[in-house]
């Protein structure tokens, strides 16, 4: 669940993949309960800065705290157990796994978990329930429209009650107007469980559904700004 003490903050990061700077000195506290959203032309460092934050990827120098966790420098193991207890994901396409069924695959971080499986899939169409999805928990990925497959992922990236959602370009598959149904769903979402959300997108449309907005350009923080309720 998140808490006042899930801020996070990312000091003085650098990553370089050889002589490519994706992040130069980039330094971002993020609150509890904010919602985030990182923009900036192709190649500027938005996924790198959201790997960085989310643990997938170590900086080369430059830390990342959640709490009082150095993310950073928790061994492998460690990290990866912070990521699946305390992140959701949402990713472009979705990453649903195309044999399991909607309930199955928002079950699945609870299975990870520990979770008696009867007890995860009936907790899993509860959240179904609640994006919209009743009468689909028993289809597959396939089976579903674009935005039902976002939806899906939406609940699955919650279901386990992450202190952040990281969503990179969660959108970026759906025409304008189901992109819009599936911003409008995350941030509530978000907010009522009251989980930190960092979107990366290329679309200001996107982004202001939330309520921040950095502009990251040659791997630095060009602009960092609040943003009216814009909806
Ligand atoms: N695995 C990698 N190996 C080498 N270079 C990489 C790698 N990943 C990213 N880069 C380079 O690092 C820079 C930042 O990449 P990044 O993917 O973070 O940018 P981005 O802003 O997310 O771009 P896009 O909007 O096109 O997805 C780019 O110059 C990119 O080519």
């Amino acid at each position: 669940m998140g808490t006042m003490n899930d801020t996070i903050r990312a000091t003085h990061l650098v990553k370089t993949y050889g002589t490519v700077k994706a992040l130069a000195d980039v330094s971002l506290d993020v609150q509890s309960g904010e919602s985030l959203a990182i923009m900036g032309p192709s190649g500027s460092g938005k996924s790198t800065l959201l790997h960085v934050l989310s643990g997938i990827l170590r900086p080369d120098s430059g830390t990342v705290r959640l709490g009082e966790t150095n993310v950073t420098d928790l061994r492998d193991r460690d990290r990866s157990h912070l990521r699946r207890e305390r992140f959701g994901f949402v990713f472009q396409d979705g990453q649903l796994v195309d044999e399991l069924t909607a309930a199955e695959n928002v079950a699945f971080p609870l299975l990870l978990a520990g979770w008696k499986r009867s007890k995860a899939m009936r907790e899993a169409t509860h959240w179904l329930d609640r994006l919209g999805l009743s009468g689909m928990a028993g289809r597959k990925p396939g089976e579903m429209s674009g935005g039902q497959a976002q939806r899906v992922a939406i609940a699955r990236s919650l279901v386990h009650h992450p202190a952040v959602v990281f969503a990179d370009e969660p959108t970026g598959a759906l025409d304008q107007a189901t992109g819009h149904e599936v911003m409008q769903i995350l941030t509530t979402v978000c907010q009522m469980s009251g989980a930190t959300l960092i979107v990366v997108t290329h679309d200001m449309e996107v982004a202001k559904w939330c309520n921040r907005l950095v502009e990251i350009r040659d791997a630095i923080i060009h602009d960092d700004r609040k943003l009216g309720v814009g909806r």
